[in-house]
């Protein structure tokens, strides 16, 4: 048994308590007894000392007997030890030990002097107890009686010493028999009481204590057996239910750790995972704590160095409000949402998003946990995603978007535009509801099959618009497929082509028809003829090629205008296309000319038409309140005589053309080979006229212009050809074929060159022409750069602008007269002076010949010619007058004889110029002129000649 152990502890504290206890009770006992055998010795005493004394006041032998009597009773008590009655002179005179007697009483060694002394001085009686010894004296003094009268004055000593060790021996013995044997059964039953406690209490206890050191130790639980007494058996239960209690809470507890340690380390995953960073932030915006799985660039400073920084101190003031403000929200509201920074971290803007949310402190304190998203791809794809919705919104094209099944899911506002449909008229709809019906159900199969194969299909469709309008779209479709492959949506793009589409059938009808008749033109016609020849050699039928030209149609067009003349075109080609049948083909090939090409058809049929044109055409026209009367001069060629090309054909009927209008007009006429001799000829003539300026051919003639009093007032410049073998060739037959081939702008140029050079010539030669007038074709004044090369050609001659004047016919100034006007106001501006040139034979507009800024009229030869008959003067009185009330000169030109000079002389008119006066002449000759009639004058006033 060890002495720590409980059961020892218990066993030792017993034993000692039952030790103490004894103990205890015995010295209790012996102490109280001897306490009570000494105040017995003390009490006794002093009873004995007192009667002995009272024997001892009256000496007597009665007395002596009395004392002897007592001394043999006291003798008795064994407590006492000594009886000494002394006289008063200190002898001993009784004693129970007799060899005691007569002994001084002083020399008695069980007691000192002092004692003695007491007892002499006191007349009580005196005790002294001495516990050590075991002993008590008892003593008093006495006065005996002298001769029983007076007391002596000495006084004798009663002594008396009870010797109590003996009782005390006795005593202690009898406490001590009285307290062994209960003490010994008491120790017996503290051994049973431990042996007890040890099998009953203790054992199980320290089952109890192994039990519960083993789970100490290595936790192992193990339900105990209920042993021992009823309290430590219950004890037992108690501790099985608790124990049983702890494996469960254990069980529980585990369960919980466990538990625990799944949600710590879903922490840690959830933390590893989450590639955003977290803080934890103070309601003011410090760093109070900082989570980050993500590199380094994703923080604008370190971890250590964002710790207990404010936001204001690690990032810029804005992006540091934003933060500040998804705390208050945060700290407000719980939780902040959406919040956006954008940090330049390494010269990179970066945006984040910010969640925040509130964490309340157990001692009431706020914080704010905040996680930081890196958002920058999702911004730019935002961005990017936003641009996107723009250009969608913004696309000019149409878009609509459907869903995998082909339900219209999105549309934009071009969309709506071309459609008419919004978006909730025709969202989860199909594209079907735009369906025109003009397509069969084949070529959407065929679409679609299209868009399976290929993801996509672009092309033409016609749809319908929401008001029922059937329109042309260019429509793309595409299909979107999902990360799975399979397609999520389809995209359809789509521009309304409708106008394109009226654009297109424009250019088309521009390309392939006349815009003002709407006959088919010179392009179409090669078709029709390509086609229409290939078969004639293919199946060697005949084919026949008709030019229809109007006679005179150039009056009608500059007597009454455009517009009639127009009317009168488009008249023209319904009358003709009511002769024709569908095989042929009406062409106009521009201006007045028209072309029927007839497949199948020979000479005879040709003719046939050809009279039925003739009289159809010659037919009064009644147009915008005239009555006209326009022939036609027909030429007609046959294939393959008269050529086998188109080209061939059109110059075979052009020439037999002219010769129909060189015969009469009204007619027709086939090709014949003398015809073909002369277009041969005529084309001959234009190659020849392209060489004609290189090889200096080309000579200009001036023909004088004078006044009524014979003053010269200028000349006129005509062109003339030296041909090396045709010898002069007039201006009237190569003017033409120059303006359609278009060698008129050059050869223009080289007229305006070399007369201004000839101006020039002449003043520096000091003959003071004071004018020269040029004549401008319709292509020449339409030059863009005319007014600058005018003005150029000038400034280098040095020559004063009105040293010039140019000729412009009606025609050329009718056809776009808003264009003439301006073109003219800068010539004008320039000092060049401007004429009208055969005025009269055109219709001129009044309106614009007031706005237009004219010089001179030119009154045409042929109204000249008619004056002598009379016929011309009501016409050159009319241009006359209107000339001067416009303020404008007027000249006559073709001036012959003199009845018609007096004539304009009459009539008003300013200048005249014709054969009358001279003739067109070469420089030389006209000098000479200018000399022989005396008009050259020094100064190059009064130049006057005989008229
Ligand atoms: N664009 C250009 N046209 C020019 C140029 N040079 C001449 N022409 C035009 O050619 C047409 C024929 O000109 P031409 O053969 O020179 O005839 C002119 C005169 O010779 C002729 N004339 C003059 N007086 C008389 C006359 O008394 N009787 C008569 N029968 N003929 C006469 O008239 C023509 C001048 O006409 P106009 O120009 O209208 O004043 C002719 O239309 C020329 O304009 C040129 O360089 N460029």
């Amino acid at each position: 048994m060890r002495l720590g152990s409980l059961k020892s502890q218990l066993v030792l504290i017993v034993a000692v308590m039952v030790v103490l206890t004894l103990g205890g009770a015995y010295l209790i006992g012996v102490s109280s007894r001897l306490d009570a055998e000494f105040a017995d010795a003390r009490r006794d005493g002093l009873q004995n000392v007192f009667r002995l004394s009272q024997y001892l006041l009256a000496e007597s032998e009665l007395h002596q007997e009395d004392i002897a009597q007592e001394l043999a009773m006291l003798a008795t008590d064994p407590r006492i030890s000594q009886v000494l009655i002394a006289d008063p002179q200190g002898i001993v005179r009784h004693a129970l030990d007799r060899q005691q007697l007569g002994q001084e009483l002083a020399l008695q060694s069980w007691f000192d002097a002092s004692l003695l002394q007491s007892l002499r001085s006191s007349r009580l009686g005196v005790v002294q107890v001495d516990r050590r010894q075991g002993s008590v004296l008892v003593g008093i003094s006495y006065a005996p009686l002298e001769r029983d009268v007076v007391r002596s004055k000495q006084r004798g000593i009663v002594l008396l010493r009870y010797d109590l060790n003996a009782t005390a021996q006795q005593l202690r013995w009898q406490v001590l028999q009285v307290f062994v044997l209960p003490g010994v059964m008491l120790l017996l039953l503290v051994l049973l009481l431990s042996w007890l406690a040890q099998r009953y209490v203790a054992g199980p206890l320290g089952l109890l204590r192994a039990a519960t050191l083993r789970y100490a130790k290595d936790g192992t639980l193990q339900p105990l057996p209920e042993v021992g007494v009823q309290e430590v058996r219950a004890l037992f239960r108690a501790f099985n239910t608790l124990q049983q209690q702890l494996q469960d809470s254990l069980g529980m507890l585990e369960a919980q750790k466990q538990a625990a340690s799944q949600l710590v380390q879903e922490r840690e995953a959830l933390l590893l995972a989450v590639p955003d960073l977290l803080f934890e932030m103070s309601p003011e915006g410090r760093y109070l704590q900082v989570w980050s799985n993500t590199a380094r660039d994703s923080l604008s400073a370190t971890r250590e160095q964002l710790l207990g920084k404010l936001a204001h101190q690690v990032m810029p003031l804005d992006a540091a409000d934003t933060v500040c403000l998804a705390i208050r929200q945060a700290l407000q509201q719980g939780v902040s949402r959406g919040q956006r920074i954008c940090l330049y971290l390494d010269c990179e803007a970066r945006w984040f998003e910010l969640s925040a949310a509130r964490k309340d402190g157990p001692d009431g304190s706020g914080s704010c946990i905040v996680l930081s998203h890196d958002i920058t791809i999702r911004k730019h794809a935002e961005d990017e995603l936003q641009l996107w919705a723009q250009v969608f919104a913004a696309a000019h094209n149409g878009i609509l978007v459907t869903d995998s099944f082909r339900n219209i899911v999105l549309i934009n506002s071009a969309f709506t535009r071309i459609t008419g449909y919004e978006q909730d008229d025709i969202v989860g709809r199909t594209p079907s509801v735009l369906s025109s019906g003009r397509h069969d159900e084949g070529f959407y199969r065929r679409m679609w099959q299209e868009i399976t194969n290929r993801g996509y299909w672009q092309g033409e469709i016609w749809n319908r618009r929401k008001n029922g309008e059937i329109f042309p779209e260019w429509q793309s479709i595409s299909a979107v497929r999902g990360e799975d492959g399979e397609v999520s949506h389809y995209i359809s793009v789509f521009s309304d082509i409708s106008s394109q589409k009226e654009a297109e059938q424009y250019i088309r009808r521009l390309a392939y028809f006349d815009s003002l008749t709407g006959l088919p033109n010179r392009a179409l016609l090669q078709d029709h003829a390509a086609q229409a020849l290939s078969l004639s050699r293919h199946d060697n039928t005949p084919l026949a090629l008709m030019f229809i030209d109007l006679d005179r149609f150039k009056n009608i067009n500059d007597t009454l205008g455009h517009s009639v003349g127009d009317q009168l075109l488009v008249e023209v080609g319904r009358r003709l296309l009511s002769l024709l049948q569908e095989k042929d083909t009406l062409t106009r090939l521009g201006g007045d000319e028209f072309i029927i090409l007839l497949p199948e058809t020979n000479e005879s049929g040709a003719g046939h038409l050809a009279e039925s044109v003739v009289r159809a055409l010659s037919t009064p026209y009644y147009l915008s309140g005239y009555e006209l009367i326009s022939t036609p001069s027909i030429g007609i060629a046959m294939a393959p005589v008269d050529g086998s090309t188109l080209e061939e054909l059109l110059r075979a009927a052009d020439a037999a053309m002219y010769r129909a209008k060189a015969e009469g007009r009204s007619t027709f006429r086939f090709f014949t080979a003398q015809m073909q001799q002369r277009s041969a000829a005529r084309l001959k003539l234009e190659a020849e006229l392209r060489r004609a300026l290189d090889k200096r051919e080309l000579q200009l003639y001036y023909q004088p212009q004078c006044n009524m009093q014979g003053q010269l007032v200028g000349v006129e410049a005509l062109l003339r050809w030296m041909h090396p073998e045709l010898g002069v060739v007039s201006p009237a037959e190569f003017i033409p074929l120059a303006e359609e081939s278009g060698l008129i702008v050059p050869i223009g140029m080289w007229v305006l060159q070399e007369a201004i050079g000839q101006m020039r010539e002449w003043r520096e030669r000091g003959i003071r022409v004071p004018a020269v007038a040029v004549n401008l074709s319709a292509l020449q004044f339409r030059q863009p750069q005319l007014v600058e090369q005018v003005a150029q050609l000038l400034h280098e001659a040095a020559l004063p602008a009105g040293c010039l004047e140019l000729e412009l016919t009606e025609s050329v100034v009718l056809e776009d007269p808003d264009d003439a006007l301006g073109l003219m106001e800068r010539l004008h501006n320039l000092g060049v002076g401007l004429a009208i040139d055969d005025f009269g034979t055109g219709y001129s507009s009044l309106n614009y010949l007031r706005r237009f800024p004219v010089d001179r009229l030119k009154i045409d030869r042929s109204f000249v010619q008619d004056l002598e008959q009379g016929r011309g003067i009501a016409i050159v009185r009319a241009i006359v007058s209107l000339a001067r009330s416009l303020g404008f000169v007027t000249i006559a030109e073709g001036v012959e004889t003199t009845a018609q000079l007096e004539q304009l002389r009459r009539l008003h008119c300013d200048q005249v110029q014709g054969f009358l006066f001279a003739r067109p002449m070469a420089v030389i000759q006209l000098e000479a002129w200018l000399q022989r009639h005396h008009v050259v004058g020094p100064d190059g006033e009064g130049w006057n000649f005989e008229i």
